[in-house]
């Protein structure tokens, strides 16, 4: 299939996916021989073989539009074989479901590039099935943007691994937009406000208690510590969980409704533990002492002035990676860590590497 023409299907149109279909896409045919065939909405679906490669997606979407089929996915990869082209697998979803398909798209001759992270930090059993089945059907798998959205955290990983360094440990600011909400936030003000500003800024997860609880920032560790070959799960995780015990099954509407009392529980904490701190960082770590063993955790701090995140540029996430070679001075990787337009430039740089990938095998 070298030189095959590449079909690719958009899952989830939300902010970094109609990001990517507004400005990316329509810049594919110009790089390479690829097209968007597919876009696959919650509940429509759009197949399209002869291509989508047009900024006005969104109105042409509405026109030809189906009800989305429970194998729609499945129906459209066989379609893409049939007619002799690469598929590839755009998850830009947030959703776990879509994730545990992976296998069975890999089977079926899929490549994949996620920026949902659900794959990359699941469970250690269906983590190395997938990695079996991938590794079997000779498929390829990219998730850049799972950690860091457009910054090379996990690519320059990597190559620490592949020149023979070895990873000690990674630290740092790894929330785009917990990132953002505490550069603003000082003591006193109602933190629900910047919760509210950074998820209008498309800078959260679609369920801004993901970022708050500390699950996206466990989710990035757990997919940093596989990167460089450590056995790590969500549950070795020790997370702080900003969200109180009485919101954290309610609704995501119901949170909304009432985020009156997720700022009283924040001001209670912070009066109860840090009763003179004015400004906060949440942190993230993952580390693999003398014995081989890997940790992680995550923790809110507060900090002065002369902590070197206390001026910090708001929204950037910060990797400060420790490893045999950067030892005592270590390497820092910095920069917006969420937001539409670099998550969406960071999968469009994964598509023209598997782009790439595929031409040359
Ligand atoms: N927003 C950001 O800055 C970054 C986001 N990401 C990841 O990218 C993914 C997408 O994030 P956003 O675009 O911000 O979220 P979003 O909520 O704006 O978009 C997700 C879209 O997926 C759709 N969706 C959910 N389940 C679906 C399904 N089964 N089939 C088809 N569509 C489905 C939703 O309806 C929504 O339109 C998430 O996994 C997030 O963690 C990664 C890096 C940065
Ligand atoms: N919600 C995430 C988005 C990127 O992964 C974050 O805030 O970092």
């Amino acid at each position: 299939m070298s030189g095959a023409e590449v079909a690719i299907g958009v899952i989830g149109v939300g902010t970094i996916g109609g990001y990517w279909l507004d400005h990316f896409a329509p810049t594919l045919p110009l790089q390479s021989r690829a097209r968007v065939t597919a876009i696959f909405r919650r509940q429509q679906q759009w197949l399209a073989p002869r291509g989508i490669a047009s900024k006005h997606w969104r109105e042409t979407f509405t026109q030809h539009a189906q009800a989305r089929q429970a194998d729609g996915v499945e129906q459209w990869l066989q379609a893409t074989r049939q007619r002799e082209q690469q598929p590839v697998v755009l998850d830009l979803t947030a959703d776990k479901t879509i994730s545990r398909r992976y296998p069975a798209w890999f089977a079926s001759g899929a490549h994949i590039i996620s920026a949902n992270k659900y794959a990359g930090s699941s469970a250690w059993s269906f983590y190395q099935e997938l990695q079996r089945v991938r590794r079997q059907y000779q498929r390829h798998w990219l998730y850049n943007t799972t950690v860091g959205a457009g910054l090379p955290i996990l690519s320059a990983l990597h190559e620490r691994c592949l020149c023979g360094d070895q990873v000690q440990r990674v630290e740092g600011n790894l929330s785009g937009s917990l990132s953002w909400i505490f550069q603003q936030y000082r003591a006193g003000d109602k933190l629900s406000d910047w919760v509210l500003k950074a998820q209008k800024m498309g800078l959260t997860e679609p369920d801004p208690r993901l970022d708050l609880g500390g699950m996206d920032v466990a989710r990035k560790l757990v997919i940093l510590a596989r990167e460089v070959g450590w056995k790590l799960q969500l549950k070795d995780i020790n997370m702080q969980n900003l969200v109180p015990d009485t919101l954290q099954a309610v609704s995501a509407t119901n949170f909304v409704a009432r985020l009156d009392d997720f700022d009283q529980a924040f001001d209670a904490w912070r009066q109860r533990e840090h009763p003179n701190a004015e400004q906060f960082v949440y942190l993230g770590f993952v580390a693999r002492d003398g014995a081989g063993q890997a940790s992680g955790g995550t923790r809110l701090q507060p900090i002065d002035d002369s902590s070197p995140y206390a001026r910090l540029p708001a929204g950037n996430a910060n990797f400060t990676v420790q490893s045999r070679q950067y030892d005592a001075n270590p390497l820092v990787i910095q920069g917006p860590g969420a937001g539409p337009e670099v998550t969406a430039a960071g999968v469009h740089s994964d598509v023209l590497q598997l782009i790439a990938r595929l031409k040359n095998n």
